[in-house]
């Protein structure tokens, strides 16, 4: 036994050497890596406390704020990685579109966006109006030492789909029905939306994110047919545009095109909780895999959850490598309790403290 390295020890000091990074690259690490998606936010009682009386994307324009929220869930539960506190929609408004988020609601758009003069709302980003966010990525990257911070950005489709319908849809019907009765509209907007995501990641790259997520929350709406053809090429332009830094690609519902979703350009593939993690294995060879727990079943009673923390953990054994997190968001009234008990399970699977070995490393 000459091998000490200890994963579940302090954070390494450069990133690029974290649990989380490592498993970014395909290395196969001894526990899964973990993190959540949506782990900041309403599920804390710290985070409503800070953000009263401060509208939602008010709290995305003040670096001091977004610094905080970002590291209350890392401070809590000792997650494997941050992500930055912001919201897709940042960027949009950033360049003028009038969009705000409505709590219960979501992204809300004054006017939607249908016709070719209306493209011309959405002209690129300059870095300079999300000077912001270079802020808070920097400020960020001091604070959290070895912890890598996570970057994203709103996937095309997704982003379209808030932009056409003018707010949550449950059908996408406004949307689909332009996507295939203007094909050529559709994608010069998806085209447009594209750059502005791609700009916003670069600025969160080049302040120091240690890796990138790309959200296609609504991308399972769609058949494979249709999502090769008017939606792949514009996440593959964002997902290619995004230099020196891992990509992760995540939808929900699209289990069924999981292949297009990593020949998009990801280095490491989100599933949602439809699918195992064996089976997602097979579908994209190779590719590492961030997943899956069902966040619905936060509020089960523990040993159901504890099962299911166990499962995904063996599933995920079957791809090279694998970051554990949720197959969605958090749901706000998730207790902050019962996540703290899966990052120490997730911690403590895999044989802690013998690492070397079954690392392979
Ligand atoms: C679809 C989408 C949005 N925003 C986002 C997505 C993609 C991921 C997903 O599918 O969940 C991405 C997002 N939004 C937020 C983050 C921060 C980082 C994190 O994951 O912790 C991230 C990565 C903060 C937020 N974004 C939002 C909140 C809640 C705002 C509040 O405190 O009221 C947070 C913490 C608001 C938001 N913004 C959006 C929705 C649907 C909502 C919820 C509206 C509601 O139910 O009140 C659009």
């Amino acid at each position: 036994m000459t091998v000490t390295y200890d994963e579940n020890a302090a954070a390494p000091a450069d990133p690029s050497d974290s649990l989380f990074a490592r498993a970014c690259r395909g290395e196969r690490t001894s526990r899964p890596p973990v993190w959540f998606m949506r782990q900041a936010g309403r599920s804390l009682p710290e985070y409503r406390r800070l953000r009263e009386g401060v509208p939602m994307l008010e709290s995305c324009t003040r670096p001091d704020m977004v610094t905080e929220i970002t590291l209350q869930p890392v401070r809590r539960y000792g997650v494997d990685a941050a992500i930055f506190y912001s919201d897709i929609v940042v960027p949009l408004r950033a360049v003028g579109v009038d969009v705000d988020v409505k709590p219960g609601v979501g992204p809300v758009l004054g006017r939607p966006i249908r016709s070719r003069a209306d493209l011309d709302l959405l002209r690129p980003l300059e870095p300079g109006e999300v000077s912001f966010v270079d802020e808070a990525v920097r400020a960020l990257v001091g604070e959290l030492g070895g912890t890598p911070l996570i970057g994203f950005a709103g996937a095309p489709f997704t982003l379209a789909s808030y932009l056409v319908e003018g707010g949550p849809s449950k059908h996408h019907e406004v949307t689909k029905a332009l996507m295939h009765s203007d094909p050529e509209l559709w994608h010069e907007l998806l085209s447009r939306v594209a750059g502005i995501s791609a700009m916003f990641l670069d600025v969160q790259v080049r302040a120091g994110a240690s890796a990138v997520q790309l959200f296609d929350s609504w991308a399972g709406a769609l058949s494979a047919a249709d999502y090769a053809k008017y939606v792949h090429p514009h996440s593959a332009e964002v997902l290619d545009s995004v230099i020196d830094v891992p990509r992760i690609h995540f939808g929900v519902g699209t289990s069924e095109f999981l292949p297009l979703m990593a020949s998009a350009g990801a280095d490491v593939v989100g599933v949602d909780w439809r699918l195992p993690l064996d089976e997602a294995a097979l579908r994209v060879p190779g590719k590492p895999l961030q997943g899956n727990l069902d966040p619905a079943l936060l509020g089960a009673d523990w040993p159901v959850v504890e099962r299911e923390v166990h499962r995904i953990v063996a599933e995920g054994r079957r791809a090279p490598a694998h970051i554990f997190n949720l197959g969605h968001g958090v749901l706000p009234a998730t207790d902050p309790g019962v996540l703290a008990r899966v990052v120490e399970t997730v911690q403590a699977a895999g044989g802690a403290g013998v690492a070397g070995a079954a690392a392979g490393a």
